[in-house]
């Protein structure tokens, strides 16, 4: 798990965060940090407690313990001071269907205390231009896509300047375009400064929107921090492709590796046993492809990949190729959860 460091200014920050359903702990001692300005994207697949979270964080369900802050403010303590400043999409506000999009809106706003009725028609305007409905503001609800739905949902968000949104899985149910549209939207409002939380069981959607991100698996947080650090916080591995792939193996094994033939350590990985790869192909006339986890420098006694090549070298080993790589990051979450991720773009 990545620190954030005490001098980041933190939108969301929760500590020991637990929600018990009966025997279930739904959530169970979820540590969050956001930082402010942060597009944050809460990975984890169904029923891993996301939404659960989400309620918590904005005071929709009270927590079996832990705490809050939404905004360096204590929740749900202060919950009417901070709740104005926060846009939230969760579960989907119900629309009237026989009411146009920028009539609901007005519904909405004139049940919010805390905006001016004056500028309601000129906010409900540019909620609508914000998410691209200016077009369907007078078009009856029923007759929205589904795709439509949701982007008023989030022009409901935005009636008013928000410092933070929190999107519980914007693009569920939406077609490809609807996708795109949403996801779009989105890097949008970051780009206009806010923080934005979005919860999502998609990794490639996560990647290609957030700049942080935490993983949720069974209830618990199992990872967070910026792209860049979950990625370098997985394990890296070697690559070794030789002839001499018995006595590499026992190598290998004094230098404290545990290396398999052909086939990468973590379960799961794209690619499988780099069947892709062309180094495969050359397998045949090269020897055979080795791979061995190296342990993280952080576990104490980190292994040098000069001195792995320099023991197999002395050893007689034929090296014919030599390489370290990253272990992705569909194959750290896969390996944190458990689970496979829908990849569906
Ligand atoms: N009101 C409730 N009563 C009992 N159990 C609940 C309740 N709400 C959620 N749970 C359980 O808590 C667990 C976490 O659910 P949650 O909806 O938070 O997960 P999620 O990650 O948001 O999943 P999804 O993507 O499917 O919505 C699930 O096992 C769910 O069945």
């Amino acid at each position: 798990m990545t620190a954030v460091g005490p001098a980041t200014e933190l939108s969301i920050e929760t500590s020991g965060l637990s929600k018990r359903f009966g025997q279930q702990l739904a959530v169970d001692g979820v540590d969050l940090a956001v930082p402010k300005g942060a597009v944050f994207g809460f990975l984890g697949p169904n029923g891993s407690g996301k939404t659960t979270t989400i309620r918590l964080l904005l005071g929709l369900a009270a927590a079996t313990s832990g705490s809050v802050r939404l905004l360096g403010q204590e929740m749900p303590r202060q919950l009417h001071g901070v709740l104005p400043r926060v846009g939230a999409l969760v579960e989907g506000p119900a629309f009237y269907p026989f009411l146009s999009g920028a009539a609901n809106l007005h519904r909405f706003d004139a049940a919010d205390q805390h905006v001016p009725a004056a500028t309601r028609k000129a906010r409900v305007q540019s909620a609508l231009e914000q998410v691209g409905l200016s077009h369907a503001a007078d078009k009856k609800v029923r007759a929205y896509s589904l795709g439509m739905k949701q982007r008023l949902g989030i022009a409901n968000a935005l009636l008013a300047p928000r410092e933070l949104l929190v999107l519980d899985e914007p693009t569920n149910g939406l077609d490809p375009q609807g996708t795109r549209e949403v996801r779009n939207l989105v890097r949008s409002l970051a780009a206009d400064g806010a923080t934005v939380f979005v919860s999502s069981h998609l990794l490639a959607e996560v990647e290609q929107i957030c700049t942080h991100a935490a993983i949720m698996s069974a209830g618990r947080l199992v990872a967070q921090g910026t792209l860049a650090e979950l990625r370098k916080a997985g394990q890296a591995r070697i690559r070794v492709l030789t002839p001499d792939a018995g006595t590499a193996t026992q190598v290998l094994a004094r230098l404290g590796l545990s290396a398999a033939v052909d086939g990468p350590a973590a379960a799961g990985a794209p690619g499988g046993a780099m069947a892709g790869n062309p180094n495969s192909g050359s397998a045949d006339s090269d020897g055979e492809v080795l791979y061995a986890p190296l342990p993280a420098a952080a576990g104490g006694e980190a292994v040098a990949p000069e001195a792995v090549v320099a023991a197999l070298v002395a050893a007689g080993v034929r090296v014919r190729g030599f390489a370290t790589e990253q272990v992705s990051l569909e194959e750290r979450f896969v390996a944190l959860t458990g689970e496979g991720f829908d990849i569906v773009q």
